[in-house]
């Protein structure tokens, strides 16, 4: 009965009315995303009732006294939210804190934050277009679905209990979650800001040119620098990864972070790099050295523990591309054996860095980041065997981006 719905919210601005087929109207429940959409879901139910098809008295009559509902709900009781109190708001079940949303229940760490739409003896008695509210939040912890912008730091903190919960907050799937999650440290970490600023300039130009933008994903190891820089040689394209240059100075600051900071890094590499992408391919074939999928599938095999049957299901939001970020035309994932990958790796020689290390401590980290990579969707990805030797991956690539890009 748990509809995912993917709440869009415009605080100060027109919100969107909610498609009520998405609501269980027995209880009202819905999943949202992330925790940060807590109290701005509430935004939305009152936007619901607003438009319901309900007789316009009873919905003037509703409006004003949620109107005074909420006013003395915000002024009169002390607006100061705890991690404590919220705790026990949820614990006494006026907010669950999971959901089987997208099949997963709580086991295996694949629920999502669910709230059980709360609207109150007020709700409660008025039965508004068939929908009747049912009341799971008492009148003093309404202070606790406020407006206050310390209010979502709060709800950050307390909401991320599940796996899934703290995966949701890990991965900023836009550009305005990735400038929050910024703007979060950015008193902190000085080049936030500046990462803030290069993306802000980038974000306007997204659009695609008529050249093929091929990815080029994989663990570390599985041979991508050597075929991308194949790959540009034959096709006389533009070579890109990601981060990209403009940020990748300050990458060791940001891999010293929380994987919330650290992925926001990435993910606004992303962003920045897709400015990038749009530009070169007015002019030449691209060829990225890894992109969306990496911040995503490292992300989610570092917050979901144990074997791959952990990990969200398949076709879950997660894996999803991001709908603001420009999408390649093909995606190749590079996989190799683990023995093969473990002999490059001696032979290559470098440095471990910490990741590399509790990889190749834990082969089911490396599981993970691979199944999930296979789980992305919108694009998917391409599996290339590239246990051969260099000469016979770059010829198998070649022909993958012949069939699939007009080249
Ligand atoms: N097809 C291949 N066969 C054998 N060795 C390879 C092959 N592709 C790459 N290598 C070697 O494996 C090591 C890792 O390759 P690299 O391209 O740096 O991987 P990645 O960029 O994915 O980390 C390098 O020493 C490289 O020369
Ligand atoms: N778009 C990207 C690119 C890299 N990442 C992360 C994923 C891993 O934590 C590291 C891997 O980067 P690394 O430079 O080691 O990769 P290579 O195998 O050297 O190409 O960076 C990311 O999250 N998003």
């Amino acid at each position: 009965m748990h509809e995912k719905l993917k709440v869009r919210y415009h605080i100060g601005g027109t919100f969107p009315v909610i498609d009520r087929e998405k609501w269980d109207s027995e209880s009202c429940n819905f999943s949202c995303f992330s925790s940060y959409t807590f109290a701005k879901c509430e935004i939305h139910i009152l936007d619901c009732i607003t438009h319901s098809s309900c007789h316009k008295m009873y919905k003037q009559l509703f409006v004003t006294i949620l109107f005074i509902y909420l006013f003395v709900c915000l002024f009169i009781f002390p607006f100061t939210p705890s991690t404590a109190s919220l705790h026990r708001a949820i614990s006494h079940g006026e907010c669950s804190g999971d959901s089987p949303a997208s099949g997963g229940g709580s086991s295996g760490g694949t629920a999502s934050l669910s709230l059980s739409v709360c609207f109150s003896p007020v709700t409660r008695a008025f039965p508004v277009g068939g929908v009747s509210f049912v009341s799971h939040f008492s009148l003093p912890s309404l202070k606790h679905i406020g407006f206050a912008p310390r209010l979502r730091a709060v709800m950050l903190r307390s909401c991320a209990r599940g796996p899934q919960d703290a995966l949701r907050c890990a991965l900023p799937a836009a550009v305005p979650a990735v400038c929050d999650r910024l703007r979060e440290c950015a008193a902190r970490i000085p080049e936030a800001r500046e990462v803030l600023t290069i993306l802000e300039k980038c974000t306007k130009q997204q659009c695609k040119g008529d050249f093929p933008i091929v990815v080029f994903e994989g663990l570390d190891a599985t041979g991508k620098t050597t075929v991308t820089q194949a790959v540009k040689d034959a096709l006389d394209a533009v070579l890109l990864r990601s981060p990209p240059a403009c940020i990748s100075q300050w990458r060791t600051i940001f891999d010293d972070e929380p994987t919330p900071i650290r992925r926001a890094f990435y993910a606004a590499g992303n962003y920045i790099l897709a400015s990038e992408i749009a530009k070169a391919s007015t002019q030449a074939p691209v060829i990225v050295d890894r992109y969306w999928h990496s911040t995503a599938a490292y992300t989610i095999a570092s917050e979901i523990n144990g074997n791959v049957q952990n990990l969200p299901p398949v076709q879950d939001g997660v894996y999803q591309w991001p709908e603001d970020l420009l999408k390649p035309d093909l995606v190749l994932l590079l996989t190799v054996s683990p023995e093969e990958r473990a002999r490059r790796l001696e032979h290559r020689g470098l440095e471990k860095t910490k990741e590399e290390a509790e990889m190749e401590a834990n082969s089911l980290f490396r599981q993970r980041i691979e199944e999930s990579y296979r789980r992305m969707m919108n694009p998917a990805c391409q599996e290339v065997d590239a246990n051969p030797s260099k000469e016979e991956v770059l010829k198998t690539v070649l022909q993958l981006i012949k069939k699939h890009c007009a080249l």
